[in-house]
């Protein structure tokens, strides 16, 4: 065919995104068989890997070929080694190990996502723990394991933005904190390492506390962050200077993220802060995928979430009181809407 305008278009954005769960899949099996903890060690030939990882010879070059493809490994002179991203995020023995949300993303992804075109057809959630209109969290932790599973990948969700926030936010002219559905703490001791004179905790389910307990005494951090059990559906906040929610208010409702920013804004003291982070969609909903997708995985997953732009999260702060509210995109996916009660 001739370069002119009856010359079709490429059909190969098509094709790689219909099979693009191959390529998660293969990310996911290289976590689970532990491929960049292997190579945290030192980089390695195609034999030493497949024997360390136990793999069979049939598809063990096509997989980590095609990692370096994906640009998760490189290959040098016939020896595997880590990107600095996979060194850093996928070695399970470093703090900064973020794998338990590819491996959350299999454990309940996959299964939900499958039934996505139901959920569109009927607007229903439909993931074994809220199929039958269940609130997810309550639903989940009657199972001891999935709410481990669920909390860990929370923290790989949310490391990198717990930093950029550490780093973004005028941490110094406050002292105290409460993250609202802080899940096993990955924020909170971020906050705390970063900022030595800060104290502060986690507000959650009490189903959540041992969790927090055991991540916030590996991280020795116990003094400064304390566990404060409870249930935003249906009791105040307890008061700190800055009140944080991330990954909360895309997990319900209009109705529920307006009384969740109107709890905010009364439990704060005048001048202090409320920090919203969430993948957030860009304002023209036409280039931010992440955070679409995001607002899909809600749906398939709760009972009335979904996620938002930064003017909308601006505007409902507003409605709740907040002082001029300001969005501000962070290094990772996420982006962070900051609301003042009164001014500072
Ligand atoms: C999607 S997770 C986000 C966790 C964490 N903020 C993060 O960004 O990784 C939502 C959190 O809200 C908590 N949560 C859900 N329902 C709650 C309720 N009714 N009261 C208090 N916390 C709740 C969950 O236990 C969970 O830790």
């Amino acid at each position: 065919m001739t370069a002119n305008s009856s010359e079709p278009p490429d059909a190969a954005p098509i094709m790689i995104l219909g099979r693009a769960f191959w390529g998660a899949r293969t990310l996911i099996s290289a976590v689970e068989l532990g491929v960049f903890t292997e190579l945290a060690q030192g980089e390695l030939t195609l034999a030493q890997l497949r024997g360390r990882l136990g793999l069979h010879e049939r598809g063990a070059r096509d997989f980590l070929d095609a990692l370096v493809a994906l640009g998760m490994l490189h290959r040098s002179g016939g020896l595997y080694s880590n990107t600095p991203a996979t060194a850093y995020y996928l070695d399970r023995a470093k703090p900064t190990y973020i794998g338990d949300l590819m491996e959350l993303a299999d454990d309940r992804g996959y299964r939900s996502w499958a039934l996505l075109t139901a959920a569109l057809r009927t607007g229903r959630a439909q993931s074994r723990e809220t199929a039958g209109g269940e609130d997810l969290f309550k639903s989940m932790y009657t199972d001891e394991e999935a709410m481990r599973r669920f909390l860990r990948g929370m923290t790989g969700l949310t490391l990198p933005t717990a930093k950029a926030i550490a780093a973004a936010f005028p941490f110094e002219k406050y002292s105290t904190f409460l993250d609202v559905g802080g899940a096993r703490g990955a924020l909170a001791v971020q906050l705390a390492e970063a900022h030595p004179h800060l104290t502060g905790g986690v507000f959650d389910l009490p189903q959540v506390r041992p969790l927090f307990a055991e991540y916030v005494t590996e991280h020795g951090l116990t003094h400064r962050l304390s566990f404060y059990s409870g249930d935003f559906l249906t009791g105040p906040l307890p008061q700190a200077e800055i009140l944080v929610m991330g990954h909360v208010l895309h997990d319900w409702d209009l109705e529920t993220k307006r009384l969740l920013l109107r709890k905010a804004y009364e439990a704060l003291p005048e001048r202090g802060a409320l920090i919203v982070y969430e993948t957030l969609i860009d304002d023209d909903r036409a280039t931010s995928a992440p955070g679409l997708l995001m607002s899909l995985n809600m749906l398939v997953d709760t009972q009335g979430g979904f996620d938002f732009t930064g003017a909308e999260c601006v505007e409902w702060m507003l409605e709740a009181g907040f002082t001029s509210p300001s969005v501000t995109q962070l290094p990772a996916l996420d982006g962070m809407v900051v609301g003042i009660k009164g001014t500072r």
